[in-house]
């Protein structure tokens, strides 16, 4: 299942990171490797977000090196970018715009050329129905919205993926959805890094779990060669809260 062996993709070595004077991450260690789904895994406040800010590039680290793909962010900015596919907890796509719309002016942005034929093969490879393809985004669901920001990575060929609450507001069926996507992305050899508040949801598709509390790594998990992360370990130490959390 997972590329336990492979080369390491996405690195947080030592970070630390302050913000307004408060320590946010505190010497954060942890390595996603090729082909891996990797779900860092918190509470609220935990440092979930700030960790995929500072991977791509936008928090500076006090100390420690935010890496990806052998760069360090902080050194190659632009490089960096433009192997990672970011989705943000809303997909930050036009509204009025419809899905091929989006998908073409995002490209055109990033002066990517794409046929017709290779931007509905991207629709298709996600899941993305036919007839939905020239409606505007705002008569989509998250689901939908998400799977179209998918399409637009996939097409970029960002071979690594950050997502920020990926499933949260979907529903059962299309988390599935999204779950089999993400798998398929990782054994096509995507590399994928996503923070989460849901330990049921991180356990059914991550390879390894780690959980952050308090900017700090206490805990990782790894599934089994043919299994899953079993959740009810997960959730006990997730439970494990501080007196004053
Ligand atoms: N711009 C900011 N100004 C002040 N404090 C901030 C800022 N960004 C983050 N923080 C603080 O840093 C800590 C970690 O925030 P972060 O958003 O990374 O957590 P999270 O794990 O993503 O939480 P959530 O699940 O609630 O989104 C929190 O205590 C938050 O208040």
């Amino acid at each position: 299942m997972t590329s336990r062996q492979n080369k390491t993709v996405i690195e947080s070595q030592s970070l630390c990171v302050q913000i307004k004077g408060i320590s946010v991450l505190k010497d954060l260690n942890f390595k996603v490797g090729k082909g891996e789904i990797y779900a860092l895994l918190g509470g609220n406040g935990a440092g979930k977000s700030t960790t995929l800010k500072t991977l791509l590039g936008f928090n500076k680290p006090k100390s420690g090196l935010a890496i990806i793909d052998g760069e360090s962010v902080g050194d190659a900015l632009v490089s960096v970018r433009k192997k990672t596919a970011y989705l943000p907890e809303n997909a930050s796509l036009y509204p009025h715009l419809t899905a091929k719309e989006n998908i073409e002016y995002f490209l055109s942005l990033a002066d990517i050329k794409k046929s017709n034929d290779e931007i509905e093969s991207a629709f298709k490879l996600v899941g993305l129905q036919s007839d939905s393809w020239d409606r505007q985004l705002l008569t989509y669901s998250k689901g939908m919205r998400q799977k179209t920001a998918i399409a637009l990575a996939v097409l970029r060929e960002a071979p690594i993926f950050l997502l920020d609450e990926p499933t949260s507001g979907l529903d059962p069926v299309a988390i599935d959805e999204f779950n089999q996507l993400v798998t398929e992305l990782a054994s096509a050899g995507a590399t994928i890094l996503m923070v989460t508040h849901d330990v049921y949801g991180a356990c059914q598709v991550a390879d390894r779990i780690g959980l952050l509390r308090r900017g700090e790594l206490v805990g990782e998990f790894e599934a089994p060669d043919e299994g899953r992360i079993d959740t009810e370990l997960v959730h006990a130490a997730f439970a494990q809260r501080q007196p004053n959390e």
